[in-house]
C-alpha cells in the first residue's frame, strides 16, 4: 500500500489549487486544511476555512502550498508566517520569486526567527487527473528532504522535473504552466472550422477533442519524437502537407509560438513584483 501524503495547508483552492487537491485526494492525503472563500465544502477528513486566520494554531502541516493569484498573496502572509516556521512553503504562483516570498514571510515573523524555506513549483491543470507536469526550483537553503517531499507530492499528480536556475521558471511557466490553454485553443479552433465547413457541432466537437487527446496519448505512449510522429501523418503530396505548408511558414506558427511564449515569459518576470503589476 502506498503511504499517505502528508497533511497540507493549501492556501487558495481555485483552478490550480483545486486541480492539485483533487489529484492529491485520489492518492490519499492526510487530513489537511484548505483555505478558500469560494468552495462550498471539501470532503472529509479535510477541513475548509474561509481565511488563513481560521487555521488552528496547533495544526502542523507537512507542507504549505501557496496557490492564490500572485497579486493576492500579500494578504495571507501574516497568518501563514507562523506555519512557515514548521513546514516548507511550496509556491505555485507565477512569477513570484523565492527571495520575494521569503522576505514577505520574514516581515511577519519575530526578529531572530529562523528563515522560512520557500520552494517554487509551476504545475498545470491536468494535475487533477494525475497527468500534470510540474517544474520545481529550490534555493540552496532547501534541504534534500524538503526537495524529496516536493517531488513526492507532485509526482502523485503527474511528472516532475527540477530547474537548475530560478530564471528558467519564466519560460517553464510559458510552456507547461500556460500550455494546456494553447492545446485547448487548438481544439476550439479546429472545432470552429469544422462547423464553418458544414459539420454538425457535435461531430466537430468529437473529432477535434479526440484528435488532440489521441495525438497526445500516442506521443507519450510511443515515446517517439513529435517531429517523427508529424512526419508519419504527412503523405508526400497529400492533405497534411498542404496544411503544414501554411502552418510552418516562417511567419505562421514558428513566429507566432515564439512571440506567444516570450510574451507569457515576460509577464512571468513582471509578476515577480520587481515591476508594477496590473
Ligand atoms: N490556473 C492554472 O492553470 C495555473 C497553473 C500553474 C500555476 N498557477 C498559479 O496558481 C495560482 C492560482 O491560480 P488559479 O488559476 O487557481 O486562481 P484562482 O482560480 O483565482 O484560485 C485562487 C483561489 O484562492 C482564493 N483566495 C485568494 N486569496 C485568498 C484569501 N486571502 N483567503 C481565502 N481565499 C483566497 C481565491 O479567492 P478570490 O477569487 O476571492 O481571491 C480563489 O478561490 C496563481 O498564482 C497562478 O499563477 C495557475
Ligand atoms: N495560469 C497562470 C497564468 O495564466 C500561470 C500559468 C497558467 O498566469
Amino acid at each position: 500500500m502506498t503511504q499517505q501524503l502528508p497533511p497540507l495547508l493549501l492556501v487558495g483552492c481555485g483552478q490550480m489549487g483545486g486541480a492539485m487537491f483533487d489529484g492529491w485526494m485520489k492518492e490519499g492525503l492526510a487530513p489537511s486544511f484548505i483555505i478558500d472563500r469560494h468552495r462550498d465544502s471539501v470532503p472529509a477528513p479535510h477541513h475548509l476555512v474561509r481565511s488563513a486566520d481560521d487555521v488552528p494554531d496547533d495544526f502542523h502541516p507537512g507542507m504549505i502550498v501557496l496557490a492564490t493569484k500572485p497579486q493576492k498573496v500579500d494578504a495571507v502572509m501574516a497568518a501563514i508566517a507562523p506555519f512557515a516556521l514548521r513546514a516548507p512553503v511550496l509556491s505555485v504562483l507565477a512569477g513570484r520569486t523565492v527571495g520575494g516570498l521569503t522576505d514577505m514571510l520574514t516581515d511577519h515573523l519575530p526578529a531572530g526567527s529562523p528563515m522560512p524555506v520557500v520552494i517554487r513549483a509551476m504545475p498545470n491543470t491536468p494535475s487533477s487527473i494525475g497527468q500534470g507536469m510540474t517544474v520545481c526550483y529550490a534555493p540552496p537553503a532547501a534541504t534534500q528532504a524538503q526537495r524529496d517531499l516536493c517531488t513526492r507530492l507532485l509526482r502523485a499528480i503527474g511528472d516532475v522535473a527540477w530547474a537548475d536556475r530560478e530564471d528558467q521558471m519564466d519560460i517553464v511557466t510559458a510552456i507547461s504552466g500556460s500550455g494546456p490553454a494553447y492545446v485547448y485553443l487548438l481544439a476550439e479552433l479546429m472545432e470552429q472550422v469544422g462547423v464553418a465547413e458544414g459539420l454538425s457541432p457535435a461531430l466537430a466537437r468529437q473529432i477535434a477533442r479526440q484528435t488532440v487527446a489521441g495525438a497526445g496519448a500516442l506521443m507519450i505512449r510511443s515515446g517517439t519524437d513529435s517531429a517523427i510522429l508529424r512526419h508519419n501523418v504527412t503523405s508526400p503530396g497529400g492533405t497534411t502537407q498542404q496544411a503544414l505548408e501554411v502552418l510552418m511558414a516562417a511567419d505562421a506558427w514558428p513566429a507566432t509560438m515564439s512571440r506567444a511564449l516570450r510574451a507569457a515569459a515576460r509577464r512571468s518576470r513582471e509578476l515577480s513584483g520587481a515591476q508594477p503589476v496590473a
